[in-house]
C-alpha cells in the first residue's frame, strides 16, 4: 500500500501571483493545495491603494476556480502612508512589504533609504495599529554579502520598534537564522529552494537560470543552518515559497529575471525533504502552525494528502501565451498529491 502523509491547512507565507494571464496560470497551482498564501504586492505599478488592493484580491479569487483558499493581501511600503489610510485598510491586509529601491524584481519604487528616522513615522503607525512589516532585507553591496550586511538594519528596527512584528523575508544565511533568537519581534520565512540549493547548483556548472533568484543562493554552511531550522520547525520560522514565476523567455535569455517558480512542486518536495531527514513530525508546524501563531490566522479546514508515488514534474506550465518553467522541470519526485 502506498505510504501517505497529510498536511492540514498548508500556508505559503511569501508568494508572487502576478496578474492577468500569468495570474490565471499560477493561482490555481497554489489555491488547489494551500489554504492560504501571503500575496506579495510587487505588481507594476505596485499595490499602494485600497482600490488597487481590493480589485487585485478579486482578480486572485476569480482565478482560483472556487477553491477554498484565502489570499492574504499586502501593501507595498511607502513612507507617506497616513494614520487614517492605514487604519482604514488595516483589516484588509496581513502586513506591509518593504523593498529597498531596485533591490529585486519590480522594486524600483521601494524605499531609497533605510534610515530609521526616515521610516519612523510610518513604522510607528504600523506598530500602533498592529500591522506586521515584511522586509526584503538586502543592501546593494556584493551580491553574496547583501543579506549579511542587512542584519544591523534588522537589529536597529527590532530595537526601535519593539511592538512591531518584523518578518525577514526569504532568509538565505546562517546569520539570519541566528538573529531570530536575539529579538522577540523578529520572524522569518524561508523558501523551498534555499533549503535545497547553494550557489554551486546555480552557477557551479552550466548556468541554471531557473535557479536564479534574489537573494541569491548562498554557501553550504548557510543552507545547513536554514535546513536545520526548518527541519526542527523553529517556531519563528515559516514556510514562504517565494514562488516567483517569470515568462520562460525572460528566464532563458541574456539578462535573466530573478525568481524561482516552485508552487506546483512545493508540498511534494517538502515531504520528500522532511522524510529524508526523519523530520516529518515537524512538517505541519513548519508549513502551517507556525504561521498561524505568528499571524494569528483562523482558517477553514483543508486537508492535503500526499502519496509516495512518482510525480514527473511538467517541463512547462502554460495558459494562453504564458509559459513558465517550474523548478525540477522534467524530473521525477517521489511524492505526489493524492488526487493527481
Ligand atoms: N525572489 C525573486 O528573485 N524575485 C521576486 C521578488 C522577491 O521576492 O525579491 C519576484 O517578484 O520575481
Ligand atoms: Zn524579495
Ligand atoms: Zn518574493
Amino acid at each position: 500500500m502506498a505510504k501517505t502523509f497529510t498536511i492540514n491547512e498548508p500556508l505559503d507565507m511569501h508568494l508572487h501571483l502576478r496578474d492577468n494571464d500569468m495570474l490565471r496560470l499560477v493561482a490555481p497551482l497554489t489555491s488547489k493545495t494551500f489554504s492560504g498564501a501571503l500575496v506579495m504586492p510587487n505588481l507594476v505599478p505596485p499595490v499602494t491603494t485600497k482600490e488597487a488592493l481590493l480589485s487585485y484580491k478579486n482578480r486572485i479569487l476569480s482565478a482560483c476556480n472556487g477553491d477554498n483558499f484565502i489570499p492574504f493581501m499586502t501593501l507595498f511600503f511607502q513612507n507617506n502612508y497616513s494614520y487614517e489610510f492605514l487604519e482604514d485598510i488595516k483589516n484588509e491586509i496581513i502586513g506591509i512589504k518593504l523593498y529597498p529601491a531596485g533591490i529585486t524584481t519590480n522594486s524600483e519604487t521601494g524605499v531609497s533609504s533605510m534610515d530609521i528616522e526616515v521610516l519612523r513615522p510610518t513604522l510607528e503607525i504600523m506598530s500602533r495599529l498592529g500591522i506586521p512589516l515584511c522586509i526584503h532585507g538586502e543592501t546593494n553591496g556584493f551580491v553574496m554579502d547583501r543579506e549579511k550586511e542587512f542584519m544591523p538594519i534588522y537589529e536597529s528596527l527590532a530595537i526601535a520598534f519593539p511592538d512591531l512584528k518584523i518578518i525577514m523575508e526569504h532568509i538565505t544565511t546562517k546569520d539570519a537564522v541566528e538573529l531570530l533568537d536575539k529579538y522577540q519581534n523578529l520572524f522569518a520565512t524561508v523558501t523551498l529552494h534555499h533549503l535545497l540549493i547553494t550557489l554551486d547548483d546555480l552557477a557551479g556548472g552550466m548556468l541554471k537560470p531557473h535557479l536564479f533568484c534574489k537573494p541569491i543562493a548562498k554557501t553550504p554552511i548557510d543552507r545547513t543552518a536554514l535546513l536545520n531550522a526548518a527541519l526542527k520547525a523553529h517556531p519563528k520560522l515559516m514556510f514562504g515559497s517565494d514562488s516567483a514565476p517569470h515568462p520562460k523567455h525572460k528566464k532563458e535569455c541574456c539578462g535573466c529575471a530573478a525568481g524561482v517558480f516552485t508552487s506546483p512542486i512545493a508540498l511534494q518536495v517538502l515531504v520528500e525533504l522532511f522524510e529524508k531527514h526523519n523530520s516529518l513530525d515537524n512538517l505541519n508546524d513548519f508549513v502551517s502552525n507556525n504561521a498561524k501563531k505568528i499571524y494569528n490566522l483562523n482558517l477553514k479546514s483543508k486537508t492535503i494528502n500526499l502519496v509516495k508515488e512518482d510525480f514527473i514534474v511538467p517541463n512547462v506550465y502554460e495558459y494562453k501565451e504564458e509559459k513558465v518553467v517550474p523548478m525540477y522541470s522534467g524530473e521525477t519526485l517521489s511524492w505526489s498529491l493524492e488526487d493527481n
